[in-house]
């Protein structure tokens, strides 16, 4: 278990330039599976689960070749499908929650798909019921061994079909086109999420060959193509990412520019961060964090009554900025109403922010009230553990801000969506320290 070790209260000075979207990148190379021509990836993140996949995609038999920092090229010409039912496969479908993303390319192009049940955030409850009815909506048949937790799809010709999908899940979404793709006919995908992870991966396959319409909004059709080709794709800036540096400038009263972050493609990230009343500056495709020398005042709603921050599928505001909006409004001016609506467990690691001497109220599971203290009362260092990734970011976030030495366990858990983050905050003028 690695552990950081971080000296609070330094401010942080310089530029960002964000990694590529884990979220998008998990899809992205699941995509790789539905042809046996050459795609080559620009901007792929190197993250813990990132590479898991990419392992896992190897030892499926996929060809790939590192050609720069941070792009390769992938073939899927000659899959080893045996594999699938390997041991191995079981210890690498477990280890992360973009795994369930091969099931989809698998089924469209082989008439199989299997998967364990696959890792990621213990966040509460995070179940596959979607992904899988869409499968049998295309005409597969299921089978759930319940001892071993293994999911298997099967089929020997996909059908077209519309669905109304029972939850807009975002690798629910990209599952099911990636299997659409080859099905015969027509498919219709209502209550699609429209992350722009999946308008990237739609985009992607229609440059292949596919034909999907209504990219980026939640009614997707996809005419069923015979096969698909090679391409050349290039990642997003990771917007969540982007986020939490936002949120550690403010809360460090740190000036920052995060450089080129795809303005277009963040949503409502700026606005929310604003209605805590931090300073959240466009300067072409740059974003600049100026230095907070007087804090920041939460706004309220135009009728006066407390501000309240939730989560939705997109167009909505994400579920993975909400810990790190909480943590940089403990020490706004003001009180702000935090609602996890999409996870059960992701507002627990607010006990570790109380210990620290952050005012909040946990509600309920879901709800959390934060009394800012306008930097009144510094945040006092601890020890803590790293529960999931963003609480983690979180928590490193708090520490850079606390008066004196904080430790910080399970900083895998951080390592798995955030590149070389302890090198980078070196560079912007951060006391961290990694130890093993
Ligand atoms: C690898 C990856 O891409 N992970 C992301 C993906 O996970 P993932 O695709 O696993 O998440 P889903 O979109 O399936 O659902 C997330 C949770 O939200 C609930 N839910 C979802 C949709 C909805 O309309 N109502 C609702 O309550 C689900 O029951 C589940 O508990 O999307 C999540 C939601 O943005 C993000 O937190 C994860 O970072
Ligand atoms: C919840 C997240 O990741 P995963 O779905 O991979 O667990 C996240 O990125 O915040």
């Amino acid at each position: 278990m690695g552990t950081f070790k971080i000296e609070g209260g330094a401010q942080l000075k310089g530029e960002i330039i964000p990694q590529g979207a884990k979220n998008e990148a998990l899809q992205i190379l699941c995509a790789v599976l539905l042809t046996s021509e050459k795609v080559t990836i620009h901007n792929i993140p190197n993250i813990i689960d990132v590479n898991k996949l990419i392992d896992l995609l190897e030892n499926l038999g996929v060809k790939i070749q590192k050609i720069g920092a941070s792009s390769y090229t992938f073939m899927a010409d000659d899959l080893h499908l045996d594999y699938l039912q390997s041991e191995q496969f079981k210890q690498d479908g477990r280890g992360l929650r973009g795994s369930i993303m091969i099931v989809g390319p698998l089924l469209a192009r082989f008439g199989k798909g299997y998967i364990p049940k696959p890792g990621g955030d213990k966040i509460g409850r995070r179940r596959l019921d979607t992904h899988f009815e869409g499968f049998i909506k295309l005409g597969a048949t299921f089978r759930y061994n319940r001892e071993e937790y293994f999911y298997g799809v099967e089929a020997k010709k996909l059908k077209g079909a519309f669905m109304l999908l029972d939850e807009a899940s975002v690798t629910g979404t990209a599952n099911i086109v990636m299997a659409a793709v080859f099905a015969e006919g027509t498919t219709t995908i209502y209550n699609a999420a429209c992350e722009p992870y999946l308008q990237q991966l739609c985009s992607m396959l229609n440059r292949m060959g596919a034909k999907i319409s209504g990219v980026g909004s939640n009614l997707l059709t996809i005419e069923g193509v015979k096969e698909l080709g090679g391409t050349e794709h290039t990642i997003l800036p990771d917007m969540i990412e982007i986020g939490s540096w936002i949120g550690m400038a403010a809360m460090t009263r740190s000036e920052l520019t995060i450089k080129n972050v795809g303005w277009d493609h963040l949503g409502q990230i700026p606005n929310v961060f604003r209605k805590l009343g931090i300073t959240v500056e466009k300067q072409d495709d740059d974003i600049v964090i100026p230095e907070h020398a007087d804090g920041y005042e939460v706004q309220s709603f135009i009728d006066g009554s407390v501000l309240t921050i939730s989560d939705a599928p997109w167009p909505g505001f994400t579920p993975d900025l909400l810990s790190i909006i909480l943590t940089v409004a403990t020490q706004a001016r003001g009180s702000v109403l935090i609602h996890q609506k999409m996870f059960e467990s992701r507002l627990f690691f607010v006990d570790k922010l109380i210990d620290m001497g952050a005012k909040i109220i946990l509600c309920d599971p879901h709800r959390a009230t934060v009394i800012g203290h306008d930097f009144k009362s510094t945040l006092k260092a601890t020890t803590m553990t790293s529960p999931d990734i963003r609480a983690g970011v979180s928590l490193l976030i708090a520490a850079l801000s606390a008066k004196g030495t904080s430790t910080v366990h399970n900083i895998e858990q951080i390592d798995r969506g955030y590149q070389n983050i302890d090198g980078r905050l070196k560079a912007i003028g951060a006391k961290i320290v990694r130890m093993d």
